[in-house]
């Protein structure tokens, strides 16, 4: 990882730990080999950039960090809490509570709005419905607008949306709720430069905004300069 990179304002703000792992590795398979990654260690409100090559595990290691899958080797400890070893259904219920993930597809529900999208997280937790502010309908339609989705999409189906819509709703449904950390796969991959940019730029002033922490990996090096931090993982041979 590379240093500490503080920005001016962050000194009179929390510095706890948001994340911190140790030794992890993951099999995806018992001919499969020992997947091992970088020990990561990331403080609240701090940016990380994850990048390497294609088949180096980077998605991997986010559905690591999401829950989605659990480490065959390591300790991982998110917010003060070691969540290596849990059952399915704690990390589910972690992840509902405490994390905004941003898939590579965006995983949003066709049928639903924008809104409706959105909202989703507030329905999943009670903690993430108590922390939307003022309401959970009106944090929503906040983050929307703030996210450039012009009010007279909300209410039309999601599948209804360009692309880059879809990932900016997708982006508003991780912020919703304020969750501690936002976990982004990929979800720029499918924009030119000026858009991507932009889009990352938006994402981490709200994140900044709500003293939140960001994981987002790619491939493309040339994001790196936005983040606070970056780590590379190795190919793979
Ligand atoms: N569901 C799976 N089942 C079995 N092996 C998998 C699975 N997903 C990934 N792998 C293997 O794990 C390794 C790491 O893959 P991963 O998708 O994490 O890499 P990546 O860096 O995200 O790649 P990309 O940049 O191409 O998305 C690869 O060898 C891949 O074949």
């Amino acid at each position: 990882m590379t240093g500490p990179a503080h920005l001016p304002g962050q000194a009179t703000q929390s510095t706890a730990t948001a994340l911190q792992s140790r030794n992890l590795g993951f099999r995806w398979g018992r001919q499969q080999p020992l997947l091992t990654f970088p020990d990561l260690h990331l403080q609240t409100g701090e940016h990380l950039f994850l990048h390497g090559p294609s088949g180096s595990g980077k998605s991997t290691l986010l559905s690591l960090l999401a829950g989605l899958q659990q480490p065959t080797t390591g300790e991982l400890m998110m917010l003060g809490e070691d969540v290596s070893h849990r059952a399915s259904g704690d990390r589910d219920r972690f992840r509902a509570d405490h994390l905004g993930v941003i898939f590579q597809q965006f995983n949003l529900v066709p049928y639903l709005t924008p809104l409706a999208n959105v909202l989703l997280p507030t329905r999943l937790s009670p903690l993430r419905r108590q922390r939307a502010t003022p309401t959970p309908t009106a944090e929503a339609a906040s983050l929307l607008g703030a996210l450039a989705i012009a009010e007279d999409h909300w209410q039309r189906p999601v599948s209804q949306l360009s692309i880059g819509q879809q990932q900016r709703v997708a982006a508003a449904r991780a912020l919703t709720g304020a969750p501690e950390i936002i976990l982004a796969d990929e979800p720029t991959s499918a924009l030119d430069a000026d858009n991507r940019d932009r889009f990352i730029e938006l994402l981490l002033t709200l994140a900044k905004a709500r003293h939140t922490s960001v994981i987002f990996v790619s491939h493309d090096l040339g994001l790196a300069h936005h983040f606070h931090h970056q780590v590379c993982l190795e190919a793979r041979t």
